[in-house]
């Protein structure tokens, strides 16, 4: 855990933390996917010790604006974490991943927190850029799972896993050929809720249908996107979940019974993620096999859902100032 390089502290940085998508059907709590939608934070050190926070999108009016504030809790561990308090902050947060809905808005903001923290203890990984391992080390023992934050941390597609009492990932770039469509109901669930449903046990059955499954969707993922709809099929969670959100189960089983799309809950839900994808060259939102499968998301979803289609994140966390 220590830092591959310690640089001069800042007082101020920004961060920028993508939103990522978890478990990708049968990869609970260990597969994630980062996509190009983004919270923003601004951190400036204040001599007064006093703490400011300011939110502007998504949560705004409904997150706590003191030390109970998800960014700044992770802040604080991250300082406490080196012997150190936590300094009197200005923080701005420009939050564009919606709350509860299976986007890893949490994630985004753990993962943001420890990020600012990392830079403004003058913490700094490999060329300068955010001291990636000692983020997700701590970002994840705050989430208590890993699979939102690796990807939200390393970018692309992440296999995450516990490795003694460390947090380990493996990074892979996901094929051109796959663009993830997200569909977004105005509605909430939040994951404590969706864990709440799960059982304690589950059959060895089960267990070795997802095991196949999970290890297939990283071929699928990684190299033969024409197994995608095989790769998505779950039982350890999703169906435990249907009566939290009956739609969302409702809605996944149209797009794969009627349209045969690989379409799983995103994270703990309520979002639903399509992995849809062109037989060959890159996947583009107007490569007309595209615009022909979101044709059909849309007459599926209707009007209550918020279709987007987002390209996959390669790079990460980032914080452009002042390590660019
Ligand atoms: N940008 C943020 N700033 C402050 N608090 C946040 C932020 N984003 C999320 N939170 C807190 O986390 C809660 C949502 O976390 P939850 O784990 O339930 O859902 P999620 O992370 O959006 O979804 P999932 O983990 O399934 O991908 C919010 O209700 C809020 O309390
Ligand atoms: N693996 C987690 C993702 C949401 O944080 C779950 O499904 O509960």
């Amino acid at each position: 855990m220590e830092p591959t390089v310690t640089s001069p502290r800042p007082d101020r940085v920004s961060v920028r933390a993508p939103a990522t998508s978890a478990n990708l059907g049968p990869g609970f709590d260990a597969l994630g996917l980062a996509v190009q939608l983004y919270n923003e934070f601004d951190v400036a050190v204040r001599a007064d010790g006093e703490l400011r926070i300011r939110v502007e999108g998504q949560g705004s009016g409904e997150v706590p604006l003191d030390r109970r504030h998800l960014v700044v809790r992770a802040m604080r561990e991250a300082f406490e974490r080196v012997g150190e308090g936590l300094p009197g902050l200005d923080l701005r947060c420009v939050n564009r991943i919606p709350h509860a809905r299976g986007l890893g808005s949490s994630s985004s903001a753990i993962v943001g927190g420890v990020a600012a923290a990392a830079a403004l203890l003058g913490r700094t990984g490999p060329g300068g850029g955010p001291d990636r391992d000692w983020i997700y080390q701590i970002a994840a023992d705050i989430e208590g799972h890993p699979d939102n934050v690796a990807p939200c941390v390393h970018g692309g597609y992440t296999v995450a896993y516990r490795d003694g009492d460390s947090w380990a990932a493996a990074r892979l770039t996901p094929h051109a050929r796959i663009l993830p469509v997200l569909c977004v109901p105005g509605w909430k669930l939040s994951t404590e809720r969706a864990r709440g449903l799960l059982p304690e046990t589950v059959s060895h059955a089960d267990a070795a249908f997802n095991a196949g499954r999970a290890a297939l969707m990283t071929a699928a993922v990684c190299g033969q996107p024409e197994s995608l709809y095989a790769a998505t099929e779950d039982r350890l969670h999703e169906a435990y979940r249907a009566p939290a959100m009956p739609r969302t189960l409702e809605l996944i089983g149209d797009l794969r019974q009627h349209g045969e799309l690989p379409a799983v809950v995103s994270g703990a839900g309520p979002t639903v993620l399509v992995l849809c994808s062109v037989s060959e060259g890159s996947a583009r939102e107007d490569s007309p096999e595209i615009v022909r499968q979101i044709d059909l998301i849309r007459q599926r979803a209707g009007n209550d859902w918020d279709i987007r289609p987002l390209h996959i994140e390669p790079a990460g966390v980032r914080t452009p100032s002042p390590h660019p």
